[in-house]
């Protein structure tokens, strides 16, 4: 069902308002917890999600140097998580680590451990800021493609990608690399601070395994009937 492969994320400041867009939602199998809600709540939402049965992707989008992505990954494996991101422009030898640190927290907790995705390139940057900005000298698709194989050799299980460059990805990394894309809009929603957006349909039909759709559905009046409106324009699609 496609309404599996969509992650809502819960970029709420309190874990009272996370669990008041639960309750709004109780159709929303996969959520995402990230930077905000963690830091401003800690890990006791991964709690009630689980006692949900709910899947968790946990985007902390570690990014450091090789012995802290281990520490914090290690810490990470113990929660029970399904999904965990770090930066691949964090290097090889940090991915690696990550990569071994939460095998060996899950197998420390008696808990499976998490998929680690690897971030390309923030679905937020633009090809010319990607240029101007941050200089680097490559095209945006080739970056990302770039930054995808680093973290494929480096022993990752999957990449977060915008919806413009899955296909590639998948085309050159192959089906077993899992392909993650935010930045996804129905071509009703704003933009936003998203540069490189496609719709639902259109990222899934690219070659995305899941999605993750937030401010169409969490910051509209009824986030039930935006949720119910993309469900069914992918049932149709
Ligand atoms: O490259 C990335 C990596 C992560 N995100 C996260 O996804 C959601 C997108 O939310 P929207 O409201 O649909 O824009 C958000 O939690 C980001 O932190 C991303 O957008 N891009």
């Amino acid at each position: 069902m496609s309404s599996e492969r969509i992650i809502v994320p819960l970029d709420v400041a309190s874990e009272a308002e996370a669990i008041a867009l639960l309750e709004r939602l109780p159709e929303v199998t996969f959520w995402k917890v990230g930077l905000e809600l963690f830091v401003s709540s800690g890990p006791g939402i991964l709690k009630i999600l689980k006692n949900q049965q709910k899947r968790i992707f946990l985007d902390l989008k570690f990014h450091d140097i090789p012995n802290t992505m281990a520490g914090a990954c290690w810490a990470v494996g113990r929660y029970g998580v399904d999904l965990l991101t770090i930066h691949a422009a964090a290097g090889k030898e940090a991915i690696a680590a990550a990569q071994q640190a939460v095998q060996e927290g899950a197998a420390s907790a008696g808990v499976v451990p998490p998929k680690v995705l690897a971030i390309t390139l923030l679905t937020s940057i633009s090809a010319r800021q990607l240029a101007f900005d941050l200089k680097i000298p490559l095209e945006l698709p080739e970056y990302a493609l770039q930054m995808a194989l680093l973290a494929q050799e480096a022993g990752v299980d999957g990449a977060v990608c915008s919806p413009q460059e899955v296909a590639q990805l998948r085309q050159t990394c192959g089906d077993d690399l899992l392909l993650v894309c935010p930045g996804v809009r129905p071509s009703w929603a704003e933009e936003g601070d998203q540069k490189r957006s496609l719709t639902p349909a259109q990222a899934l039909k690219a070659g995305a395994d899941y999605l993750v759709i937030g401010r169409p559905i969490t910051a509209a009046k009824e986030p039930k009937l935006a949720w119910m409106r993309i469900c069914d324009e992918l049932a149709a699609s």
